[in-house]
């Protein structure tokens, strides 16, 4: 695979790759990535200075917006990326200078701005010999004030250009989830996001990402790091499964052991096996075995307690 080709399907930014593995979180603290946009400040704020606050505490991957071309040489001083802001993604004079600067980009898609208007700006960055850009989707203006973020042109773009598409949840942080499904590459929150929300992020790119992303680890802890979020999901599965046979238990006429269906087992086991025919209905009835008895176990000590 030749570099140019890696870059375009999974681009690093300092050291975290985006595209390829788990879907990222840029955020606030918490963040695997932090961002942080001079143009919030409106030029008030010097460069350099919040360039090294942020620095002073935060060492790793760091994303920055500038609010004008003077800000660049302290940008590709200290920065790891550059976002294109939605507001200004088509100035193009400013487009050019951030992808000269040869560190990876960041689009966001204008409110009003088309899938084409929207990959021509990368078509902007390949021309200045930069062909490391991710794209986000920063959501439309609704008629209603809001920002709507479009979850399918998200694809589209990560269909049409092979790059790596984030989606931006400054507006909706509970849109996580819904984005990652859609597969979203990695999550913008808002800088100023708060340590919940990376959190929460962080939990759905685990739990959803594992059912959703396939992933290609190359080494054992890539390996390890995809197993750690697939025993995430399966441990979610695994209680909410214990709550309803709990449930079940309490509702059935006989409860517990006493009351157990084999023939029942026996069919969810061979259901099973059909989303699951590597490991086929042999190797799954153990598996089933020991997380019915599991949740057995449970619902009679749950019932012994409720006695005493
Ligand atoms: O379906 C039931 O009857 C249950 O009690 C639930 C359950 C299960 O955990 O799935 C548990 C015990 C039975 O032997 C069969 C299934």
């Amino acid at each position: 695979m030749s570099t140019a080709h890696l870059e375009r399907e999974a681009v690093r930014v300092g050291t975290l790759t985006v595209g390829a593995g788990p879907a990222v979180v840029i955020g606030g603290p918490g963040a695997d990535a932090r961002w942080l946009s001079l143009r919030e400040h409106h030029g008030r704020v010097r460069a350099g200075e919040a360039l090294a606050e942020v620095r002073a505490q935060w060492a790793g991957p760091l994303l920055v917006e500038p609010f004008s071309a003077a800000d660049l040489p302290e940008i590709a001083a200290s920065a790891d990326g550059v976002v294109i802001g939605a507001a200004w993604m088509q100035d193009f004079q400013l487009v050019r200078a951030v992808a000269g600067l040869g560190l990876p980009v960041l689009v966001r898609r204008a409110p009003a701005a088309t899938l084409e208007e929207w990959l021509a700006i990368a078509d902007y960055c390949v021309a200045e010999g930069n062909d490391r850009v991710v794209l986000c989707e920063s959501g439309s203006r609704t008629h209603l004030g809001g920002t709507t973020l479009d979850l399918s042109l998200m694809r589209a773009a990560r269909e049409r250009s092979g790059r790596p598409v984030l989606a931006d949840l400054g507006a909706d942080p509970a849109l996580a989830a819904a984005a990652v499904a859609a597969g979203a590459d990695g999550l913008l929150l808002a800088p100023g996001s708060t340590e919940e929300e990376a959190l929460a992020a962080h939990e759905a790119v685990r739990v959803v990402g594992a059912v959703t992303r396939r992933e290609t680890p190359g080494s054992v802890a890539a390996a390890r790091g995809a197993i750690d979020r697939v025993d995430a999901a399966l441990a979610v599965l695994l209680e909410r499964r214990a709550e309803l046979a709990g449930t079940i238990q309490r509702l059935k006429p006989v409860g517990g052991f006493a009351g157990r269906d084999m023939d029942r087992e026996r069919r969810l086991v061979a259901e099973m096996a059909r989303r699951a025919p590597t490991l086929g209905e042999a190797r799954l009835a153990p598996i089933m075995n020991a997380v019915i008895e599991a949740g057995l176990h449970l619902a009679e000590e749950r019932r012994a307690a409720a006695r005493d």
